[in-house]
């Protein structure tokens, strides 16, 4: 793939260009380490890092174009140098011509809010690809094209990689595209200028409030991708409103785009009512605009009955047939790590999943409790300096289990024992037990459970790392409670 660089560089408005012009590039990147012979490469001025400084290691690796918002003294004058006002909002311009405008052709669906969004985006996924058709998401688990994964290091990665997936998504003949989306990724222009025909909300409550201070500029960043929707009026999107949330309303009315709502009040366009729980899924009849069906899943928990309502709306408003989704459903299973029963019929029931906000964790206790017959355990944690004041929110919700094992996630560079403190000031009763080492805490609350008592592990779910000072190391919740619990059923049925 190649671009005339005049072309290209036709859209930047000031700019000052010295060196040599190339005649065309061949790609785009905005990490050196990256760089191949005929790529632009893109300065970008981080939080750790300041991509100027690796403009001449970029040069070095044969990147014929950089654009830079300085001078940048160790390059060469054989070197093309274009230096803009903002190179963030310059490499956006250029991406979306470089790759060729994806988004407008194909159908684009943004989910966002406080929890689900890796749970909707897979379910979309996995329904689209039942009913046959080629389907493309983006989001915490990585880039998904058909069965294929390409891991990522964010939730929303950055516009580069956005639209070269899209673009290859395309190419593979893809014309559905499900895209977590953060509010930190729309505050950092990862997802700027991409056409989304569907905007999904899923809920909001206290998370990420050291980086946004305050519920309303949560709220604020996150209806980004509501106000990015209505840019184009005259094309037909749609809004996707959990309307049971307190914040639903403010979503609906940031884009002039048609709202369908969903929940579990009969006003919404997708309600549903008559739900049965098992320990293997739950079953429900959806209402919707088509008519009412009834659903089967693997899926456990009132929170995924939101999730699965999500996703049938999003495909609704793609022009997908609600019969067909939900012929689809019994079929999709959920996530890895989000309420996924590790262990057999003999002995405790243990599960590993990913709350790790204080309305996750309440849901995912909530959802447990109907099956408990003997003690509910819970482990959470968490570290890092990431938003301590949720932690003793997330032991208050913890605490409606019988026993908590508290313990550090990523602790990175913050002390372990304060990380313990602060979850121990939100305990509303005793039953609970303070372990620094996470795979310690994990064999605690295995071998602490009886035949009949339920395990839940939180915090963790897919991750195979665990951040420990400034060190990542191999680590899995899934692995450490597999051998405990092996161990300990022998123990439980000698
Ligand atoms: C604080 C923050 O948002 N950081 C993001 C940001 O990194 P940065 O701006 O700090 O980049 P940097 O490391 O300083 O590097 C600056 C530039 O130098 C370049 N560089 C760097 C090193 C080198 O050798 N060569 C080189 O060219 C880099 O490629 C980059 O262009 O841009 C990177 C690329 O897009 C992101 O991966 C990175 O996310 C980090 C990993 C992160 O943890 N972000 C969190 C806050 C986040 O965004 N989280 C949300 C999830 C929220 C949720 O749902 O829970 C998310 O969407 O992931
Ligand atoms: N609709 C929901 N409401 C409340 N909690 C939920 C909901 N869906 C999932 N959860 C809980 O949140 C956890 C994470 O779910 P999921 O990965 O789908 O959310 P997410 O928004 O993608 O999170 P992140 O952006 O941090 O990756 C689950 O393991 C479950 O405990």
């Amino acid at each position: 793939m190649s671009l005339y660089t005049a072309e290209l560089l036709e859209l930047l408005e000031s700019k000052m260009i010295s060196g040599p012009l190339p005649s065309y590039i061949t790609g785009m990147t905005m990490d050196s380490r990256t760089v191949t012979p005929g790529d632009l490469f893109l300065c970008i001025s981080g939080t750790v890092a300041d991509g100027h400084t690796y403009a001449e290691e970029a040069w070095r690796r044969g990147a014929v174009l950089i654009v830079a918002e300085k001078e940048i003294e160790c390059l060469p004058p054989s070197a093309c140098l274009v230096i803009v006002k903002n190179s963030l909002k310059a490499m956006t311009l250029l991406a979306h011509h470089f790759y060729g405008y994806p988004s407008s052709r194909m159908n684009v669906i943004g989910v966002t809010g406080t929890n689900g969004k890796t749970t909707v985006t897979r379910l979309i996924h996995d329904i689209l690809s039942l009913s046959g058709k080629k389907a493309a998401s983006a989001g915490t688990l990585g880039f998904l094209l058909g069965q294929k994964l390409t891991p990522s290091p964010n939730t929303t990665s950055d516009i580069l990689s956005n639209l070269q997936f899209l673009k290859t998504a395309e190419e593979a003949g893809c014309h559905d595209a499900a895209f977590e989306v953060s509010s930190q990724g729309l505050l950092n222009g990862r997802i700027d200028g991409i056409e989304f025909d569907v905007a999904v909300f899923t809920n909001l409550t206290h998370e990420h409030l050291d980086y946004h201070r305050t519920m309303e500029r949560y709220a604020h960043a996150k209806g980004l991708l509501f106000s990015q929707l209505g840019q184009n009026i005259n094309k037909k999107k749609y809004a996707v409103i959990n309307s049971d949330d307190p914040w639903g309303p403010y979503f609906s009315s940031l884009t002039p785009h048609e709202t369908i709502t969903y929940g579990l009040t009969p006003s919404a366009d997708f309600y549903a009512e008559q739900m049965i729980m098992t320990e293997r899924g739950i079953s429900f009849l959806m209402h919707s605009p088509e008519g009412a069906f009834p659903v089967h899943t693997q899926y456990i928990g009132t929170f995924n009955v939101y999730n699965i309502l999500a996703a049938a709306a999003a495909l609704y408003a793609s022009g997908y047939k609600v019969e067909k989704v939900v012929s689809c459903l019994p079929k999709v299973l959920p996530p890895a790590g989000r309420m996924e029963r590790i262990s057999g019929t003999d002995g405790p029931a243990v599960y590993v999943d990913y709350a790790h906000t204080p309305d996750a964790i309440g849901k995912a206790i909530n959802s447990l409790l109907p099956f408990k017959k003997g003690k509910l355990i819970i482990m959470i944690g968490g570290g890092n300096y990431k938003d301590p004041s949720k932690r003793p929110l997330m032991a208050r919700e913890a605490s409606l289990a019988d026993y908590v094992v508290i313990t550090t996630n990523n602790p990175g560079l913050e002390p372990p024992k304060k990380i313990l403190a602060n979850f121990e000031q939100g305990m509303q009763h005793s039953s609970y037990i303070l372990i620094e080492n996470r795979a310690e805490a994990i064999r605690h609350a295995v071998i602490s459970a009886s035949k009949d008592d339920i395990v839940l592990l939180t915090d963790k779910g897919h991750e195979t790392t665990l951040l420990i000072g400034t060190k990542k190391v191999p680590h899995s919740d899934k692995a450490i409670a597999l051998e405990a619990l092996a161990e300990h059923t022998d123990t439980l049925m000698a």
